[in-house]
């Protein structure tokens, strides 16, 4: 767990506009590439702000055809934690709002956009959109953010218990 958080201290760093942003780590549930379960969503830096494209399969169906909410959720909520790798440290949701405006599919490719709207001592308040193709938005959302140290991860892993 400790080489795991030193390796991710260092992913809070300075990236070009357009660059691909890193994963939490492996097996994190949205963007880690060795989760079964996962999104394997990819973030790249846009502007100030953070933005993805992303087709939802399966898995993560809800009613017929149509993405499970809390799948949306669970993608936002990790773009927002990508959005993170720009601010220079570490941070977690302490709430998570999503107005459901249309239908999520199946299948349909959509972009992701996030960004923050303002600093506040600890807080980041932030905001976030999908989009179809056609540019009509199916979900926005905000949440707060609040920034921790690297060593509030380090309770995820008890003793015996692996981190990842
Ligand atoms: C790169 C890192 C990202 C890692 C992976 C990203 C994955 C995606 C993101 C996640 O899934 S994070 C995991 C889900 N979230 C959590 O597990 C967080 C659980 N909650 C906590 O651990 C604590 O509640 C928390 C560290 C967030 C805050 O506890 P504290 O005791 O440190 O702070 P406090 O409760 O005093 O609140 C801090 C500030 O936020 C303010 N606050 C709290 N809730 C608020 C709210 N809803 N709106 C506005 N402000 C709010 C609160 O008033 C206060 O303001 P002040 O500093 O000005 O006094």
């Amino acid at each position: 767990m400790q080489a795991l958080l030193a390796m991710w201290a260092e992913k809070f760093t300075v990236y070009p506009d357009g660059a691909e942003l890193p994963t939490h780590h492996d097996h994190c549930l949205g963007c880690g590439p060795n989760n079964p379960h996962g999104h394997h969503l990819r973030a790249l830096r846009h502007g100030d702000g953070v933005q993805a494209w992303h087709t939802f399969d399966n898995r993560h169906v809800g009613a017929p055809g149509i993405v499970h909410g809390g799948a949306v959720a669970t993608v936002v909520d990790d773009l927002y934690g990508c959005l993170l790798f720009l601010e220079g440290g570490p941070a977690v949701t302490r709430q998570l709002t999503i107005e459901y405006l249309a239908p999520v599919l199946i299948g349909a490719e959509y972009r992701l956009q996030a960004d923050v709207v303002r600093r506040e001592g600890r807080k980041l308040f932030v905001a976030a959109r999908a989009t179809e193709p056609a540019g009509r938005a199916v979900i926005t959302s905000t949440a707060v953010f609040v920034k921790v140290s690297v060593e509030h991860f380090a309770q995820g892993s008890p003793p015996g218990v692996p981190a990842d």
